[in-house]
């Protein structure tokens, strides 16, 4: 039986996790943490995480950024190892994440859903094929309207994947308004549209003369993530010191 401990119990992630958990004989929740305390759970829910002294083997993240430096602290020091899901980190805890993974076993993902994860290992060859013909990369994403981050986590782990397999050549761009010139070729445009209750759609678009490629993921419920963070969470119990990631879960 793996104990989880759920970061940002609350939330919308929080709830279908704790829901998805219920009925799994292979985990459970031993306690949440969350700055709401508006919800019977089922299990002890902790407002100033400093507090939770409950035992778990695994700690899953779905807060917010602001709550992230707490979080990473508190699972070094207790070395319960943290599946990291909450998108929109600084650069400087980008770097912390990476130092704490030297101490305690950390698994982080922009995205959970094996589809997503399958995508970031085909646009290696993609972009491998379509980049020296030239082609045009764009990613579109969209979300819900009660998203706080842009462009989303997923859009950038996207495009990294594809700037990893072509040796950072691509620079990032978010805003086209403000310069009034054609596009470079090592440009990678992100856009983000966000309205409603989308879930998650993000398309990644090789443009060429005369043709263009479109990849696309469609997330239709939040369960894809949640499936993809309790599995990740059974692979990282007992996990030594580490940065580990969703690669690594599916195989
Ligand atoms: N990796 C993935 O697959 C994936 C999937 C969905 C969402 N996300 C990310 O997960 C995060 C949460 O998403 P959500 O839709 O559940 O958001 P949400 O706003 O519904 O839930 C966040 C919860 O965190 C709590 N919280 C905020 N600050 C906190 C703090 N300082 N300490 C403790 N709890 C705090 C809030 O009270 C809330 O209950 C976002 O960053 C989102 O982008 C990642
Ligand atoms: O609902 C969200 O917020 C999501 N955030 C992640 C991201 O920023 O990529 C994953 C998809 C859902």
């Amino acid at each position: 039986m793996v104990r989880i401990i759920m970061h940002g119990c609350n939330g919308k992630m929080g709830q279908v996790i704790t829901g998805l958990v219920a009925d799994d004989p292979n985990a459970q929740i031993v306690a949440g943490i969350d700055i709401a305390d508006n919800r019977d759970n089922g299990y002890p829910v902790f407002t100033d995480i400093k507090k939770c002294d409950v035992a778990a083997d695994v700690i899953v993240d779905f807060a917010a950024a602001v709550a992230v430096d707490a979080l990473l602290d508190y699972s070094v020091e207790k070395q319960i190892p943290v599946v990291l899901c909450t998108t929109g980190l600084s650069d400087e805890q980008l770097a912390k994440v990476k130092e704490c993974s030297a101490k305690v076993a950390i698994l982080k993902s922009a995205n959970m859903s094996l589809g997503i994860n399958t995508l970031m290992k085909l646009l290696k060859d993609a972009a491998n094929v379509f980049a020296p013909a030239g082609y045009d990369i764009e990613i579109v994403e969209k979300h819900h309207n009660q998203k706080v981050d842009a462009p989303s986590g997923t859009a950038i782990a996207l495009a990294d994947s594809i700037n990893e397999a072509r040796g950072g050549e691509y620079e990032y761009v978010y805003d086209r308004s403000q310069v009034r010139k054609k596009r470079d070729k090592k440009e990678l445009g992100i856009s983000a549209v966000r309205g409603g209750t989308i879930v998650g759609e993000h398309e990644v678009i090789f443009a060429g003369i005369d043709e263009v490629i479109e990849f696309k993921h469609t997330a239709y419920s939040k369960s894809v993530f949640a499936k993809g963070a309790v599995e990740a969470a059974k692979f990282l119990a007992g996990k030594p010191a580490g940065m580990y990631d969703m690669a690594d879960v599916i195989g």
